[in-house]
């Protein structure tokens, strides 16, 4: 029995990518020295995945920022301002993040799927050329420490897909063939290409490249790998692609996968039995009767034990966890391969203790009580918003275009240092509050100074939106070193939530309390909305999503309602995670919007009709989920915008947006300072669509990953901006 993994964490299991690349940026290490970091991390992957005797080990998974833009790159899609940039790896940063020297703004970034990964959405425009050292220096590296890898590619189909250019693969599959013909050249025998286009769309004719690839190339196996969601209606003609081994997410769809395996094809099949997008250990129990069963269908010959997806999406080891409760029942990346590794000695008839797992079932609680008895009641506000709506108009009396910010300011490396030695118990939490405390007010006393309208207490406190609440609330558990790559050099560390999710004390008011007791201006509390939390996390699997999002939504709701007590009337509640979370299947997404949507109004809706509820989103395609959107009942919302302004506002074009609205004017994912012109062409392309009672001027999301030497010009430009325009 033969084992095969997707794609293995790059970030490097200190972080070691991130460090190096943002030294890099900073001008503080060189080119030579960031180039042998990533060399460091691809040698310790592959000698790790060795050890753990994974057959079909995976190259091109490695990744300086993004993968989708290193395919972009190696079909040459580097457009034309770009190329003002001589040396080839600035020119590719320069794409991913911008670059202020060159005055280059980023490319547009949104998310991998369903999932927390971020990628760059190429751009077509000339014409596409293969340009494959990058992958070609990585199997001959790997060559060169005698692993014979596997190339991880983005099929033809999802990469047209997610470049928006499905009209041009006429020009793009001879660029493929072109590629597998040089791979076979350097003796490599399986390629796997990545399609997981094929779980959400139905209407796809493969067989035109796929049937090429088998014509020009006999020697290359192709390993057709779709993830995240089953085949849906592919699954009728997907075993007669010629490729040689299909992959089956055995996670997200088991049923589809077992009815694939009992049809009658001369396929190979990958089982992706771990699951690649939580951290709970494995039932091995469970896991041998699928394969018991597999082998009956096809027989043992035909398989290829894997993890469900790429291993990128959990953190890489858990033996680096000193402080974990529930360490016990977790599996990271590197101990999943482990668990292929007991999979496969198991049927390679070796004598191995196979462990059952079953996660302790919970009697039902307080909260899940709580959950089943809530009420229409409990989700809706007791004044509709064209009520309510005047009334905050005149509660807050803000002048027209108000100006805000979405909540953070940049976490300096002076304020994360100050955290990390209350961590190591080298200051004490009075100190450490004190100094943040300070910060806060200086903060308020500079917004009011450079005029802003509705203040922000900063969110120094916070490590991070969702793990500083997963540390405040019952039921979760959080890691040391559990991080898990966003995007580019920016990582997470997810929480876990185990147990039931309970408030147990005020999370946010002191702070919030605290900037309002520094300012006449009003102060806009700060919360992370149930959705996203749940997002955001690795959640239980003993109980359905929808009931742990109301089980949060109920925790947030008694926050929002002691915030509201403690004087603070414009709560602004985060759901980045709503589109996200959405299903890849159509079928799945209606269900899910209602509970995703009743838990923000259970979280938001108890509040007096003069509080004010804001919400913001990012990264989302927002068209498809208006309805969705406008059933939050929130009376205004801040959405990302500046790397796509048309696209949003076509959206409120056709269909006007009922409630309040501030699509961002400025770009915070690049260092790039824009313009004050840039912003005013926002703020008149949005008062094309949106009536002046109702925008609001804002940038994108929050400054955390920003500079001050950035962030003071931005934003008193954008206030002038927004002066302008009263
Ligand atoms: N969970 C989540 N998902 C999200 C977002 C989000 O904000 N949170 N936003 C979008 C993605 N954007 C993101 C934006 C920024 C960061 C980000 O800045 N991450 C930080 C880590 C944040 C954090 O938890 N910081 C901790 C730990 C900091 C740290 O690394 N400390 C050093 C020591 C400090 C030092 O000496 O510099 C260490 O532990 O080694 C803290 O502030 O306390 C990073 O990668 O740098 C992540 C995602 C979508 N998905
Ligand atoms: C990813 S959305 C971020 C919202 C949060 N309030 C912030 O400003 O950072
Ligand atoms: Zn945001």
């Amino acid at each position: 029995m033969k084992t095969l993994n997707l794609g293995y964490p790059r970030i490097g299991s200190e972080r070691e990518l991130k460090w190096a690349s943002e030294a890099y940026w900073a001008g503080k290490i060189s080119l030579e020295d960031l180039i042998e970091t990533g060399k460091r991390i691809r040698r310790g992957n592959w000698l790790l995945q060795k050890e753990q005797g994974v057959d079909l080990i995976p190259c091109n998974d490695f990744s300086f920022y993004d993968h989708v833009l290193d395919t972009a790159c190696m079909f040459g899609m580097i457009p034309k301002e770009y190329e003002v940039v001589p040396e080839p790896l600035d020119r590719y940063f320069a794409m991913a993040r911008g670059d202020q020297r060159y005055g280059l703004s980023a490319l547009k970034m949104t998310k991998w799927w369903d999932t927390n990964y971020h990628y760059i959405v190429p751009k077509p425009g000339q014409k596409l050329q293969l340009v494959p050292y990058k992958l070609l220096e990585e199997v001959e590296e790997a060559k060169a420490l005698g692993i014979n890898v596997k190339p991880v590619i983005i099929g033809p189909y999802t990469f047209c897909y997610l470049s928006k250019m499905e009209d041009r693969l006429e020009e793009i599959i001879p660029l493929y063939v072109q590629l597998l013909h040089i791979l076979a050249e350097k003796d490599i025998q399986y390629v796997q290409m990545d399609e997981p286009v094929l779980g959400v769309r139905e209407d796809l004719n493969f067989s035109w490249a796929y049937d090429t690839f088998a014509r020009e190339n006999s020697a290359i196996k192709i390993i057709l790998a779709n993830y995240f969601e089953g085949y849906g209606k592919n699954a009728h003609w997907i075993l007669d692609l010629p490729v040689d081994t299909l992959h089956l997410d055995l996670v997200r769809s088991p049923y589809q996968s077992f009815e694939l395996l009992s049809k009658n094809s001369d396929k190979n099949f990958s089982l992706g039995l771990i699951d690649g997008r939580n951290v709970w250990k494995s039932d091995m129990k469970t896991l041998v009767s699928q394969v018991e069963r597999a082998i009956q269908l096809v027989g043992r010959e035909r398989l290829f034990l894997a993890p469900s997806c790429s291993l990128i999406h959990v953190p890489c080891d858990l033996d680096l966890e000193t402080d974990l409760d529930i360490k016990s029942s977790l599996a990271f990346a590197k101990q999943k391969l482990e668990e292929l590794q007991t999979l496969k000695a198991h049927f390679n008839g070796d004598l191995i203790d196979l462990l059952a797992f079953d996660r302790q079932k919970t009697e039902t609680s307080e909260v899940q009580n709580k959950v089943y008895a809530l009420t229409l009641e409990d989700e809706r506000r007791s004044e509709p918003f064209d009520v309510r709506n005047p009334k905050q108009k005149a509660f807050f009396d803000l002048p027209p275009l108000p100006t805000t910010t979405i909540g953070s300011f940049p976490q300096t490396t002076e304020i994360r240092k100050l955290r990390a030695n209350l961590k190591k118990g080298e200051i004490s939490l009075s100190t450490y509050e004190e100094i943040l405390k300070e910060e806060t007010r200086k903060l308020i006393k500079w917004q009011e100074d450079i005029g802003l309208d509705v203040l922000v207490h900063g969110e120094f406190e916070r490590t991070d939106m969702v793990e500083y609440f997963g540390e405040l609330l019952d039921g979760f558990a959080f890691t040391q070193k559990g991080w898990v790559q966003s995007y580019g050099s920016r990582c997470v560390k997810p929480p876990i939530i185990f147990g039931d999710v309970k408030r147990k004390a005020d999370m946010t008011v002191k702070w919030s309390a605290f900037a309002q007791s520094c300012t006449s201006k009003w102060v806009k509390g700060m919360l992370t909305g149930p959705v996203t939390i749940l997002q955001w996390s690795f959640v239980r699997t003993d109980q359905s999503r929808r009931d742990t999002c109301l089980q949060i939504a109920l925790a947030l709701r008694e926050e929002v309602l002691a915030l509201e007590k403690a004087g603070i009337r414009i709560i602004q509640v985060d759901e980045p995670g709503l589109r996200e979370g959405l299903p890849l299947r159509k079928e799945n997404i209606r269900t899910y919007l209602e509970w995703a949507t009743r838990a923000f109004r259970v979280a938001t809706s108890g509040v007096e009709p003069e509080t004010q509820i804001h919400t913001h989103m990012c990264y989302a395609h927002f068209r498809e989920i208006l309805p969705a959107i406008i059933s939050l009942d929130a009376d205004v919302i801040t959405l990302e915008c500046a790397r796509a302004p048309q696209e949003l506002l076509n959206t409120f074009k056709e269909e006007p947006y009922p409630y309040e609205i501030g699509p961002g004017v400025y770009d915070i994912h690049s260092p790039r300072i824009p313009h004050k012109e840039e912003m005013s062409q926002c703020i008149a392309e949005a008062l094309k669509v949106v009536p002046k009672d109702r925008l609001w001027v804002n940038p994108d999301c929050g400054l955390k990953t920003r500079k001050w030497t950035e962030v003071e010009p931005a934003l008193k430009q954008m206030v002038a901006a927004a002066r302008s325009f009263r």
